[in-house]
């Protein structure tokens, strides 16, 4: 087998008395996008940031085999990042930026990123300062989609992206830039628009990993039964995982329940990412549902 590409043992990070990351462990193999999915506060952006060394962590992490944090200079020959606060030198015409990271990365290509922003309303002779959000976040993905890393962590990429943009930046992720040779890991809050590209997805709460599993083996294992008038005690001897409540009748949602067998109490579906992080991770936590 091969080495996995990301690899974490018991990884923790405190910031004063307070505990982001509570001994995280977990494998990333090579060519799997893996989407974290996790409240506001749940410790996403702390891990994503220790495995691209920018914080240093507790416990053992490895990444392409290296130490994020000690050899950060070499791992960046190979990672390439967009953080959820994209910042570019806002002195710098976009034609500028192109031409300094085509300077400074040697697998940069700088045909493609001018490709990307071909199918953008971003001016290449417009500064930086006078973009808009939006096309901020524009041009610094089709630099980072231009770079050929094999780890690309994207920690809510398309923040301030219309819903156009986004659809399209994820069907290119997936069709143009994806090969089984690379690893992506990505983190958003609007779960429905991703779920169909991830692989894997990992789950976290309060700076644990409260799952961990296949997207195939997760979406295939939840159903939601809405419950039939009546058949409400024998839906509840089945063992849901969680209750609700639609259109006057109780809906229960089941893990690795005979779906044969919910069938005879009422309606069953599968259920989107979103549902079920809040039926795994609790009502409290909110994903995917704005
Ligand atoms: N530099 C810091 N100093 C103190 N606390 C911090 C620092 N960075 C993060 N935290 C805390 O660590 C916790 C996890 O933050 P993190 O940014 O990893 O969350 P997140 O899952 O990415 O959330 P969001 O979805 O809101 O971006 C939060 O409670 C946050 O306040």
């Amino acid at each position: 087998m091969t080495q996995p590409v990301i690899t974490a043992r018991n990884l923790s990070k405190s910031f004063g008395s307070f505990h982001a990351l509570k001994g995280v462990s977990f494998d990333v193999p090579e060519g799997r996008i893996v989407g974290v999915i996790g409240a506001n506060g749940a410790g996403k952006t702390t891990l994503l940031n220790a495995i691209l060394g920018l914080s240093a962590c507790e416990g053992e992490l490895s990444v392409l085999g290296l130490d994020p944090k000690k050899d950060r200079d070499a791992l960046m020959q190979d990672v390439c990042f967009i953080a959820d606060v994209a910042t570019l030198p806002k002195w710098m015409k976009v034609s500028e930026v192109l031409e300094y990271v085509e300077g400074v990365h040697p697998k940069f290509d700088r045909s493609k990123a001018e490709d990307y922003l071909k199918r953008t309303t971003v001016p290449m002779d417009r500064k930086i300062k006078a973009l808009s959000k939006g096309m901020t976040v524009q041009v610094h993905l089709a630099v980072v989609m231009s770079i050929d890393a094999k780890v690309l962590v994207l920690d809510e990429p398309t923040l301030g992206l219309d819903i156009i943009f986004r659809k399209n930046f994820y069907s290119d992720l997936l069709e143009e830039y994806f090969d089984e040779e690379r690893t992506i890991l990505i983190t958003t809050h609007n779960v429905e628009e991703i779920e169909h590209i991830l692989s894997d997805v990992i789950f976290i709460r309060d700076g644990q990993i409260v799952l961990n599993e296949e997207m195939d083996t997760l979406s295939s294992s939840y159903i939601e039964l809405m419950v039939d008038k009546g058949k409400e005690a024998d839906a509840e001897s089945m063992k849901p995982v969680s209750r609700g409540a639609t259109f006057g009748k109780k809906t229960f949602i089941y893990k690795g329940a005979d779906r044969e067998a919910l069938n005879a109490l009422g309606e069953t579906r599968r259920l989107g990412l979103a549902d079920i992080f809040v039926a795994t991770v609790g009502d409290s936590q909110t994903v995917g549902k704005e």
